[in-house]
């Protein structure tokens, strides 16, 4: 696959207007958990929807895997969308473990003629990380040359995905602009770049095997925040988070890459790097209540609020209370879950990798501690870790990076 540059403004235009791009997309610019796979997993009828259940003995998952509509009826849960997501890049990845167990980069994607210009946006892509998560670039500074320009460039496409929505344009935004951002998105895995940036993706996902499908999901959940400011459930909302934060997980692992001596199944591991980002966008959530309230939206399941004695009005009304702090224990819990089933992953990937994923997971998990000093009032004091805990977790998060697989409780090998 080659990938054809077709910018020809300068990098500099690009690098002050990188995300400037909303009105190009708003014109239509056309250049521009524990989780046993059950039985229920197995005997599962066509695709669809909602699916008409087969007789079959039903295991429950532990997490919310599936959700009753009817009595003979059940509509496939959130975490088994996401699963068959996770399948899917997982065997892209262990096929080729299979076919170059060796080899890290695509040899044939070297085009002599775009090579500089190649260069120019993976720099400029390594730019915008320093400038927005300091943290994280110095992390990717660890790893191989190759996989560190590759993350670069999918945490730039990441963050101007996100900023459509929570950046300053984003009361521009329209599901229009969103679906021309996926075609755009498209365009980039065919290698038709629109711009600099995106010329550094196309040739990222030449390199890497990464899936579409958790790009486009991403978007999708930038769609969800257009038309949606309530969870009705975990489930709801475990596809949101799925969307926003898990796919950047997907995206990442093939990247990052799982150890050679690592006895994980590639399954097991995306699954893990889906959990962290599932547990940092609870985390998130759980951090930015009141913010979040303010801007009318209430990002927690409304059924285990309801079941707490609590309801949106009480969380416009900002009272921590005693049933306020009891429900922000469980959800606490929960996310604290994912982060656990996150690290048991983070040692299986390759070791240069290690840090950076490490020092994320350590400074988001904090985050929760905060809301806890706090004294769960996470309405009107924003819980954040200061520059002191955040230097200290650097050396710890190398240290724990280094410490070998063997020590560590095994991942599932199936
Ligand atoms: C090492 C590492 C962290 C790699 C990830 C690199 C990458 C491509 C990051 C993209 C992040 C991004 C810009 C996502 C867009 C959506 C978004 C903003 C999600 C929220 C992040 C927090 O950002 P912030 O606090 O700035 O939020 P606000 O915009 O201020 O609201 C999220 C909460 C989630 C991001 C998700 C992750 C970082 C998950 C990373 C998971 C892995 C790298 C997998 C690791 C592998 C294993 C096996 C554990
Ligand atoms: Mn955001």
């Amino acid at each position: 696959m080659s990938v054809a540059l077709l910018w020809v403004v300068s990098p500099n235009s690009q690098l002050s207007n990188c995300f400037g791009f909303v009105d190009s997309v708003r014109d239509g610019n056309p250049l521009s958990v524990c989780r046993e796979r059950s039985s229920m997993f197995n005997c599962r009828p066509k695709k669809g929807r909602k699916q008409k259940w087969n007789a079959c003995s039903i295991h429950v998952p532990e997490i919310s895997s599936m959700v009753a509509s009817t009595a003979d009826e059940i509509a496939v849960s959130s975490e088994e969308k996401v699963y068959n997501v996770v399948l899917k890049q997982a065997a892209l990845v262990r096929e080729q473990l299979r076919s170059s167990p060796d080899l890290d980069v695509n040899p044939d994607i070297a085009l002599p003629g775009n090579l500089g210009l190649l260069s120019d946006a993976y720099d400029r892509c390594g730019e915008v990380c320093a400038e927005y998560a300091k943290t994280f670039y110095l992390g990717t500074l660890l790893m191989t040359p190759e996989r560190r320009k590759a993350i670069w460039a999918i945490y730039v496409w990441c963050r101007r995905t996100d900023e459509l929505v929570d950046g300053p344009n984003a009361s521009h935004i329209t599901p229009t602009a969103l679906d021309r951002w996926e075609s755009r998105l498209e365009d980039v895995f065919r290698g038709r770049p629109f711009d600099m940036l995106d010329a550094a993706l196309s040739d990222t996902v030449a390199n890497y095997r990464v899936d579409i499908q958790p790009f486009r999901d991403m978007i999708e959940g930038m769609r969800m925040d257009l038309r949606k400011s309530r969870y009705k459930n975990f489930d709801e909302l475990y596809l949101y988070c799925y969307n926003v934060a898990g796919t950047v997980g997907l995206m990442s692992v093939p990247v990052m890459g799982i150890a050679p001596e690592s006895k994980a199944s590639p399954v097991s591991v995306f699954d893990a790097a889906l959990a962290l980002g599932i547990a940092n966008q609870l985390t998130n959530i759980l951090r930015d209540v009141g913010e979040d309230a303010r801007r009318g939206r209430v990002y927690l399941p409304q059924d285990e609020l309801a079941q707490a004695g609590l309801s949106d009005d009480d969380i416009f009304a900002g009272k921590v209370t005693d049933k306020w702090r009891r429900f922000l224990k469980s959800q606490i819990k929960r996310a604290r879950m994912f982060f656990d089933k996150a690290e048991k992953g983070v040692t299986e990937l390759n070791a240069a990798s290690r840090w950076p994923v490490y020092a994320s997971l350590l400074l988001y998990r904090q985050i929760l501690d905060e809301i806890e000093a706090n004294d769960y009032n996470n309405f009107t004091k924003r819980a954040y870790v200061n520059k002191a805990k955040k230097i200290a977790a650097l050396p710890i998060a190398y240290a724990r990076s280094l410490i070998p697989r063997s020590k560590k409780p095994p991942l599932t090998t199936l």
